[in-house]
């Protein structure tokens, strides 16, 4: 399950938040940058108006002096936050950096945010998991210079998140993220999306957060806690249910069973595959065909959440050819029909993929799959909050 964090500034941004359905309220003052920190007066107004419904985690800016910066950590987190952030420096003092914020990492929740336009190393992933890191959190310095997406893509981004897990860290992705990204990074298996920029009006960071947007993305994230109740709520007035239904988040009376088709067609990528030695240290020529079975939504219009994109399935191509040398076509197969199927909407599909530089013609294999009765994955960013609860009808 991947959560929704949501950065704001003040506490009726907090509200619009929760209202929304934000599973993490982020303190951070967007106007000082990337990781701007709020004063604390300012989060712990905000922790008292969100009252434990949600965690809220707040931003620390880290003195580059290790006694300081634990100072800074354990000022802010004495206030009650779930979790503190803070930019990791990417010069030589990281190391004893993190050495001197290990013993607060056995009693805080500690998330490090590496930027990935800063050519981030991700070498020092190890080195937070062994000092307690609860998490690490892949985002971007400069906004408005690129979408995370244009400076690490999908393979990047998924070895990313895949590393986190390996060694028990909490993977979070963030960075201008817009709509559109959102169902391209579910597939990496990511425990955290943060988004800003989007969630504002006329997506400038800086300007208040707006809830028609904090919905648009609630809704491209499945799962998450209720919205704002009531009759007469005017988010909750303004939910397509129908749209949710699309996403596998409910049964409803209205559910329809019609389904779209969504296809790749004719993708041809040099790969590097085979199980024989002359076949490693070379790329083939590789042909890819993929239908999709998507449900659909019953509501029409231009909308971002009516849509399955094909991104999904040329990003799960992408992120399977970025592990290196594969043996067997059914290996790229079934390992594209898993991913595919981590879409909530995505019903069955059939996945070709064949040789072409082995045989005059074109050598391959096909497979259908289908979505089997699912198993929820437990995330435990959060132990001890309730499950996340059905949207109300
Ligand atoms: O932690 C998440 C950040 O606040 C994301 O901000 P952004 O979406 O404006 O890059």
């Amino acid at each position: 399950m991947t959560l929704m964090l949501t950065s704001v500034a003040s506490v009726a941004e907090a509200e619009i938040a929760a209202a929304g359905g934000a599973d993490v309220i982020d303190c951070k003052d967007a106007a000082r940058g990337a990781l701007g920190a709020l004063p604390s007066a300012e989060i712990a107004a905000i922790l008292r108006a969100v009252a434990g419904r949600r965690p809220v985690s707040a931003v620390v800016e880290l003195p580059h002096d290790p006694a300081a910066a634990r100072a800074a950590i354990e000022e802010t987190a004495a206030l009650g936050v779930a979790f503190v952030k803070f930019a990791l420096p990417a010069t030589p003092d990281a190391d004893a950096l993190i050495a001197a914020l290990a013993p607060i990492a056995q009693r805080v929740r500690l998330v490090a945010v590496l930027f990935a336009d800063l050519g981030p190393d991700l070498d020092v992933l190890p080195r937070l998991a062994a000092a307690g890191f609860a998490g690490a959190l892949l985002d971007t310095a400069h906004k408005g210079k690129g979408r995370l997406i244009e400076h690490f893509d999908i393979g990047a981004l998924s070895s990313f998140v895949e590393r986190c897990h390996a060694l028990g860290l909490e993977a979070g992705l963030a960075g201008s993220l817009e709509a559109p990204d959102v169902p391209r990074l579910l597939v990496t298996g990511v425990d955290v999306m943060g988004f800003r920029g989007a969630l504002c009006r006329d997506h400038d960071r800086k300007s208040a957060l707006d809830a028609g947007a904090v919905a648009l993305i609630r809704d491209l994230i499945p799962g998450g806690p209720a919205r704002a109740s009531g009759k007469g709520s005017a988010l909750a007035a303004n939910v397509d249910w129908s749209l949710v239904v699309g996403h596998g988040y409910l049964e409803s009376r209205e559910r329809t069973r019609e389904i779209d088709h969504v296809f790749v067609r004719d993708l041809v990528i040099p790969v590097e595959i085979g199980a024989y030695d002359f076949e490693r240290g070379r790329t083939q020529r590789v042909r890819f065909n993929v239908d999709v079975d998507v449900t659909r939504v019953s509501a029409g219009g231009d909308d971002m959440r009516n849509v399955f994109s094909y991104d999904v399935i040329m990003d799960a191509i992408k992120m399977i050819l970025a592990s290196g040398h594969i043996e067997l076509v059914e290996t790229i197969a079934e390992r594209l029909a898993e991913l595919v199927l981590r879409h909530e909407r995505v019903q069955a599909l059939t996945v070709q993929v064949e040789k072409l530089d082995v045989a005059p013609g074109a050598v391959g294999v096909r497979i259908r799959r289908e979505r089997q009765a699912e198993t929820a994955k437990v995330h435990n960013l959060f132990p001890g909050l309730p499950d996340a609860a059905e949207p109300e009808r």
